[in-house]
C-alpha cells in the first residue's frame, strides 16, 4: 500500500522506494502471480505452473489481505558457489512462505513476530539459495500482505546482502537518530522557553520515529518494545495519523493560519479530520479503496499546506519562507519518488536516503525557524519599550521613562550619599511661536532646542519631556553650583543664535529652575523645589536661571 501524506506521505514512499533492486544482483528475475488459492502442494509440483502470469517490474504487489501464490525465476543459472540470496525488499508488514530448490519443507520470514531472522537487517527478507538456481527453474513463494506493501525481487550474493544491509543500518541509524534527537531537543526548547511550537513539532518527529520503526521493522532491535507493541500491519497508520496531526497543528500555528488564512485554515482541518478517519476507517475495512482516498485526502492538504506557504511568501512573512524551504524539498522529491515506485522513471540510488534526508532537514529548518520567529518577538518587544521610553517628537526620554531616572537617581544618591541636581525648564512663549508660525514650526522649534540643549550635556545625564514645552535634566552626582552652570550653558545654548526654521528666523529663549536634592528628600519633593524656581525665573522675566538651596525634608523619601 502507498500510504501518502505530508511527512507521513514522504515515510510511507520513502520506506517503499526501497523496492527498486539493488545494483549487484546476480541475475535478472521474473516475477509471476497465480490468482486461484489452490494447496501448496498442487502449487510446487509445478502442475498450475502454465497459470502463472508474470508482472511488470518484477515486484510482489498484493492489493488483497488475502495471501497469493507467486513464483519468481531466474533469467541464468547462479551457481551455489555465489552463495546466492533470494531478497524481498522493504516486506513492511508481510509474512512470506518460500520453496526453495532442493528442499520440500518451506522457509517463512517476516521482519517482525516468531519469523523474523535477526541475522540480517530490515532492508528485507532474506531467505538463502544453497543448492544454487538454475536457470528457470522456478521458487514458489507464499505471500501474506495484509497493508498491500509493494516487495521488489532480487537474487543477491550473499557478500552483497551483507555489504546492503551494513549501508542500511548506518542509513537507518542517522536517521532515526537524528530525528529521535531532534524530537528531544525540541522538547527541550518548549520546557526551557515555553513555546508551544515546539512541543508539537517534537511530537510530530517522534510519530515519525515510531512510523520508521514499526513500518519498516526497526522496533525489532528493541526486543521489549516490539513484544510490546506486537507486530500489527495497523500500528504504523496510527503514527501517521500522529504525524499528519501533529504537522498540522504545528505548521497552522506556525503560519498563524487561523488568523491569516482561515479559509486554508478550514479546508486543512477538514482534510486532517477526514484523513484520520478513513485511516482509522482500515481496521472497519480491507477495502482497497479506503487507504486510497485516505492517501487522496493527505495529498490535498500537503497541497494546501504549500499553498499557504506560497501566500505567505507573497505577503512576505519569515514563517512563509521558512515553510517553504523545508516543504519544497520535500514535495519534489515526493513526486520523484511517485514516479519512481509507480514505475513512470528510475532514479538515482541515492534518491531512497534522499526523502527521509528531506524530513529532518525540514525538522532542522523548522526548529531555526521557530527561532526566528521567537527572535522577531523579542526585537518587536524592544522596539516597544525603547519607543515607550524615548519621546517621539524631540528624540528625549519620555516622561515616563526620565521620572523612572530621576526615581533611580534619587534613590542612589541616599544610598551613596553623593550629590544629585535637576535642571527643569520651559520655552518662553512658545504659545506665541505656535500661533504665528504654525504648529508645525513649533514642533520643530521643540525639536531643535532639544537637540541644541542634549548636546550641553554630559553622556550620564539624562534629558526628558515633561509634557509641552517643559523639560527637565537629571545631573548625577553634580551639586547646585555646578547644575546652575549646566542651566546657563543651555540657556545660552538656545537664545546665542536665533532659530531658522523653514526659511523663518525667530529668537527663542528659556527659563530655568534648578535644584540639588536635599537630604532626605523625595523625588516629588525635589521636582516641586525645582518647578518653583522655574516659575521664579518666569516671574522674574524670563531668560534666566534660579537656583534653589537645597533645604532639609520632612517626608518621608521616595
Ligand atoms: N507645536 C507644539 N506645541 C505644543 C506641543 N505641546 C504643547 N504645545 C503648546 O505649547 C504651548 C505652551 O504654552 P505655555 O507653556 O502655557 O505658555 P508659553 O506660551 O510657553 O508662555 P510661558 O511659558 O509663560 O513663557 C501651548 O500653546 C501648547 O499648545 C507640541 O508638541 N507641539
Amino acid at each position: 500500500m502507498l500510504f501518502l501524506l505530508l511527512p507521513g506521505v514522504v515515510l510511507a514512499i520513502a520506506d517503499e522506494s526501497r523496492s527498486a533492486p539493488p545494483t549487484g544482483t546476480l541475475a535478472h528475475v521474473t516475477v509471476s502471480r497465480l490468482d486461484p488459492e489452490p494447496d501448496a502442494a498442487g502449487v510446487i509440483g509445478g502442475a498450475l505452473d502454465a497459470e502463472f502470469a508474470p508482472v511488470v517490474g518484477g515486484t510482489i504487489h498484493e492489493f488483497t489481505p488475502r495471501p497469493r501464490w507467486w513464483k519468481i525465476t531466474a533469467d541464468r543459472s547462479v551457481s551455489a558457489k555465489e552463495h546466492p540470496q533470494l531478497v524481498l525488499h522493504s516486506p513492511g508488514h508481510n509474512t512470506v512462505e518460500a520453496w526453495l530448490p532442493g528442499s520440500s519443507e518451506p522457509v517463512t520470514r517476516a521482519l517482525l513476530g516468531p519469523h523474523a531472522d535477526q541475522g540480517f537487517s530490515s532492508r528485507g527478507l532474506v531467505f538463502p539459495i544453497p543448492s544454487g538456481l538454475p536457470a528457470g527453474t522456478p521458487i514458489y513463494v507464499h505471500v501474506h500482505s495484509p497493508d498491500s506493501t509493494p516487495m521488489a525481487v532480487s537474487i543477491e550474493s550473499l557478500r552483497d546482502v551483507h555489504r546492503a544491509d551494513l549501508s542500511h543500518v548506518a542509513w537507518r541509524a542517522l536517521l532515526l537518530g537524528g530525528l529521535a534527537l531532534m524530537a528531544l531537543l525540541a522538547l527541550g526548547f518548549w520546557v526551557g522557553i515555553g513555546e508551544r511550537g515546539y512541543a508539537y513539532l517534537s511530537l510530530s518527529m517522534l510519530a515519525q520515529v515510531g512510523f520508521f520503526a514499526t513500518h519498516s521493522g526497526d522496533i525489532r532491535r528493541v526486543p521489549a518494545l516490539a513484544a510490546q507493541l506486537g507486530d500489527d500491519w495497523r500500528l504504523p497508520r496510527l503514527f501517521v495519523v500522529a504525524v499528519a496531526v501533529f504537522s498540522v497543528v504545528f505548521l497552522t500555528r506556525y503560519m498563524e493560519m487561523r488568523d491569516r488564512q482561515p479559509k486554508l485554515w478550514n479546508m486543512l482541518l477538514g482534510c486532517t479530520v477526514l484523513f484520520a478517519l478513513f485511516a482509522l476507517g482500515t481496521w472497519l475495512s480491507e477495502a482497497y479503496w479506503v487507504p486510497v482516498v485516505g492517501n487522496l485526502i493527505l495529498l490535498l492538504g500537503a497541497a494546501l499546506i504549500l499553498v499557504a506557504a506560497v501566500h505567505g511568501c507573497l505577503q512576505r512573512r519569515r514563517s512563509g519562507y521558512f515553510v517553504l524551504a523545508a516543504w519544497l524539498p520535500m514535495m519534489v522529491l515526493l513526486i520523484v519518488r511517485v514516479g519512481e515506485t509507480s514505475g513512470l522513471w528510475a532514479g538515482p540510488p541515492w534518491l531512497m536516503h534522499a526523502l527521509p534526508g528531506a524530513l529532518l532537514l525540514a525538522g532542522l529548518v523548522f526548529m531555526i525557524g521557530l527561532s526566528d520567529t521567537l527572535q522577531q518577538l523579542r526585537r518587536d518587544r524592544d522596539r516597544a519599550s525603547r519607543l515607550a521610553s524615548v519621546d517621539v517628537l524631540t528624540g528625549a526620554m519620555s516622561r515616563p521613562a526620565i521620572q523612572n531616572r530621576l526615581k533611580a537617581c534619587v534613590e542612589e544618591s541616599h544610598r551613596r550619599r553623593i550629590p544629585l541636581s535637576v535642571v527643569f525648564f520651559d520655552i518662553d512663549r512658545f504659545k506665541r511661536i505656535n500661533d504665528e508660525y504654525g504648529h508645525g514650526i513649533g514642533d520643530s522649534c521643540l525639536k531643535i532646542i532639544a537637540l541644541r540643549t542634549r548636546n550641553r550635556l554630559r553622556t550620564y545625564d539624562s534629558l526628558g519631556r515633561w509634557g509641552g514645552d517643559e523639560l527637565l535634566v537629571v545631573l548625577p552626582d553634580t551639586h547646585l553650583e555646578e547644575a546652575m552652570g549646566v542651566a546657563e550653558n543651555l540657556r545660552s545654548a538656545v537664545n546665542c543664535r536665533p532659530l531658522s526654521i523653514d526659511g523663518h528666523l525667530f529668537d527663542a529663549s528659556l527659563s530655568l529652575g534648578v535644584a540639588e536634592l536635599a537630604e532626605g528628600e523625595s523625588a516629588a519633593q525635589l521636582l516641586d523645589r525645582v518647578d518653583a524656581a522655574l516659575y521664579a525665573s518666569k516671574a522674574a522675566g524670563r531668560d534666566r536661571v534660579t537656583g534653589r538651596v537645597p533645604v532639609v525634608a520632612t517626608a518621608e523619601p521616595a
